[in-house]
């Protein structure tokens, strides 16, 4: 058995950050991931005027209920849409003038519902090129909040981003949804705002968000979930046994739920209060999947699909297009590449069991076609990445890691 170190969960470290800035006092995060989309959250919330002290497995934030200290600042969001969709919205809650950018990959990411809705909560804010996109200005001034209605059915981030706006605002916010994807999402958001003081209720399609504020915590960040996926998948290629502390049956993320992904295609999976464990049985069978609610780990189930015994195919996942890439053609690309037969559709791909062959993969700057295709490579080798480095944005140590996990001495059972 190998118990793996999953590093702080990407979604977590990043709510926890907004949270901890929005209170009243000083927060601690307990194990946050350090990468390039969190440290460049934090590096945001000091542009803007907070102060945020980064010690080795521990993160500090002085919380400002009254928002920025900063009059004017100019943040760049790099890759990160948790920081490109959350900050802004952060800020748009305190007084001054505020500049977001990002990086070219997040520059073409949409960002039109968030930013529709912020406007129409009476937000004074300008796209400076194209409109629905980074760069913006907001010229901030206080929300005093209200009903608006959202569609998240591109992203869940435009909602968290709302309902943790919501207890800055003078008099609360009710959000209604007209759709909505990775739903899991919205339920760690809720649980989080309860964690830091804040009431969000929830009724269908209505979000109701009293204007409470939030009171500072000291806050533990779960293993995250999506990387623990590639783990758990080599385990069911490979036939070994791999466990992952810290993730178990209370954990928030529902990118947990791809065990029962591997599950329903042979593997063993145990999951007890504290962990979850999967064994390969040496069985993978084809399947067809919805993974509208967990689709940053389509990726890693298409890299394993090859080596099934029948057809997979994967639905629902239309929003995967506007990630770091448009990852149903990047997945159907590479996977051509190595020799495998694929087709897409708006919203799905189909993987026909084969034989990879060595190639190289085109990453499109991508952390999970790197960390996907790695299983891939599990069992092919001669795989190679154009740019391997991406994986900075949640996991910079990954190849050091997988290279440990994948050692000879390592797999010896
Ligand atoms: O809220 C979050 O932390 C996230 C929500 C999901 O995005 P979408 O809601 O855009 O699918 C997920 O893909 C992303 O990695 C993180
Ligand atoms: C889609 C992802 O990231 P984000 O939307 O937070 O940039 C991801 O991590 O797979």
């Amino acid at each position: 058995m190998t118990v793996i170190d999953i590093p702080g969960s990407k979604s977590v470290t990043a709510r926890a950050l907004f949270l901890a800035a929005a209170a009243e006092g000083t927060s601690t995060l307990v194990r946050p991931l350090a990468s390039d989309d969190t440290e460049g959250f934090a590096e945001g919330l000091t542009a803007l005027g907070y102060e945020v002290e980064r010690a080795p497995g521990e993160w500090r934030v002085q919380g400002r209920p009254a928002g920025p200290a900063a009059a004017t600042a100019d943040v760049h969001c790099r890759d990160g849409a948790t920081t490109a969709r959350f900050l802004p919205t952060l800020a748009a809650a305190g007084h001054g003038d505020f500049r977001f950018d990002a990086s070219a990959q997040m520059r073409r990411r949409p960002l039109a519902p968030l930013t529709g809705a912020l406007r129409a909560l009476g937000v004074d804010l300008r796209h400076e090129e194209a409109e629905g996109h980074h760069p913006l200005r907001i010229a901030a001034a206080g929300i005093k909040g209200g009903a608006v209605t959202l569609d998240a059915g591109q992203s869940s981030q435009y909602l968290t981003a709302l309902l943790m706006l919501g207890p800055l605002t003078a008099e609360g916010l009710t959000i209604t949804v007209t759709d909505l994807v990775s739903e899991p999402y919205v339920e760690i958001t809720l649980a989080m705002m309860r964690a830091f003081g804040a009431a969000p209720t929830r009724d269908g399609d209505v979000f109701t968000v009293p204007p409470t504020g939030y009171r500072a915590t000291t806050y533990a960040v779960e293993p995250d979930a999506s990387t623990a996926s590639y783990f758990f998948a080599a385990a069911a290629l490979t036939g070994r046994e791999v466990t992952v502390e810290g993730l178990g049956t209370g954990a928030l993320q529902g990118d947990l739920a791809f065990v029962e992904v591997l599950r329903r295609m042979g593997a063993d999976v145990r999951t007890d209060a504290h962990s979850t464990t999967v064994r390969g049985t040496g069985r993978l069978r084809g399947l067809t999947v919805n993974m509208r609610d967990i689709s940053d780990t389509m990726p890693t189930l298409a890299a394993l699909a090859p080596y099934a015994d029948g057809p997979v195919r994967i639905e629902d996942v239309a929003n995967t297009r506007v990630k770091e890439c448009d990852r149903l053609e990047a997945c159907a690309e590479n996977l051509r590449r190595l020799g495998i037969t694929v087709t897409t559709g708006p919203d799905r791909i189909e993987i026909l069991p084969g034989t990879p062959r060595a190639a190289g993969i085109t990453t499109y700057g991508d952390h999970r076609i790197v960390m996907s295709f790695a299983v891939t490579g599990l069992r092919t080798p001669g795989i190679s990445f154009d740019d391997p480095g991406c994986v900075r944005k949640t996991f910079p140590d990954f190849h050091a890691h997988w290279e440990g996990f994948t050692s000879p001495a390592r797999l010896a059972p």
